[in-house]
């Protein structure tokens, strides 16, 4: 049984750098989240839903077990708890879909003074990471073996603290790299945040529940960064215009009244719609155009 009391159970980080964008994303697929005195379970008021507020790295667990039947997690976190063999060792999380946010990647790092050729380079070396299975597995596919030094966290200072040669850590905008004098020079595991399923089925009568959530969170993602956009375009420079329209399906084209050389264009962009785009489509020829976010999808 995945839950207690009939109800759905959503693991996500208490806090750090994925805690705030899971709970908009629960928010935005309609749950109403309620804070109560338990600082580790907070519940849905209009679904039998809870909430298990959680340090990452306990996530995948909790679903591979069954004890939460969703979860919203870092790539990186869930590979790293991945269970080698899960035949022998019970099934591990699945992923349902990524979620557009937490996007780093796990980089090979090193001081400038190390005079590094590639992965090669780093036979027989110390290597200072939080992910030794990630690491450890692209050394062994390289035919490289390393020392590997786990730190829990402050791992880009381990050179510096001659405790390793390189590092293994995550990068987003390489600030923390540049702070302390490493550049980066592999790129080990591309990840953002997923949402996991549990291999285990939900209490009975909860299945369609479970799977309404799933496809509210999947009508969320795919309307991020989607807009609605409204011209007018010259009929002559009709198909330009919507070929400029990025990530549109067919547009809608009306007529526009009084003018028979001009029409109305009217098309969802499923990629960010830039000023340089707007741009275009002005010199194109188009008009009034409006830019429109788009709140729900399905
Ligand atoms: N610089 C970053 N930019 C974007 N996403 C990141 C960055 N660093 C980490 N992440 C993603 O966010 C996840 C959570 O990062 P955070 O630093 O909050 O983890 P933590 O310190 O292990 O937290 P916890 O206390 O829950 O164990 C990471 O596993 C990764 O997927
Ligand atoms: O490339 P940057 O944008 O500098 O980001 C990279 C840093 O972000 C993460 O740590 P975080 O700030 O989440 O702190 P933590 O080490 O305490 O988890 C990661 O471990 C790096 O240290
Ligand atoms: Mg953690």
């Amino acid at each position: 049984m995945s839950t207690v009391q009939g109800r759905l159970r959503i693991a996500v980080q208490k806090s750090g750098r994925l805690a705030e964008r899971s709970l908009d994303l629960v928010r935005d697929a309609g749950l109403r989240v309620v804070k109560g005195n338990n600082d580790l379970l907070y519940k849905v008021e209009n679904y039998p839903i809870d909430l298990l507020r959680v340090r990452d790295d306990d996530i995948p667990t909790f679903v591979a077990d069954g004890v939460c039947d969703l979860g919203i997690v870092g790539e990186n976190v869930l590979e790293e708890g991945k269970n080698a063999n899960p035949s022998q060792e019970g099934a591990n999380a699945s992923v349902v879909m990524p979620l557009g946010f937490g996007k780093c990647t796990l980089k090979l790092a090193c001081p400038p003074t190390l005079d590094y050729a590639g992965p090669g380079s780093l036979e027989g070396a110390r290597i200072a990471t939080s992910y030794p299975k990630i690491l450890r597995r692209y050394l062994e596919e390289r035919g490289v073996s390393a020392d590997i030094v786990v730190m829990r966290g402050a791992v880009e200072v381990a050179p510096r603290l001659k405790l390793a040669a390189a590092i293994c850590d995550l990068v987003s905008t390489g600030a923390t790299l540049e702070a302390n004098g490493l550049v980066a020079q592999e790129t080990v595991f591309e990840s953002q945040a997923v949402l996991i399923r549990s291999p285990a089925a939900p209490e009975p009568g909860l299945q369609h529940l479970l799977d309404s959530i799933i496809e509210r969170m999947a009508g969320v993602v795919s309307s991020q960064g989607a807009k609605y956009v409204m011209l007018n375009a010259p009929r002559a420079a009709l198909d330009e215009i919507t070929a400029l329209l990025p990530g549109a399906g067919a547009p809608t084209v009306m007529p526009l009244m009084g003018r028979d050389d001009a029409v109305a264009v009217h098309a969802v962009c499923q990629e960010a719609v830039f000023w340089e785009t707007l741009e275009k489509l002005k010199a194109a020829g188009a008009s009034a155009v409006l830019v429109l976010p788009i709140e729900k999808m399905m």
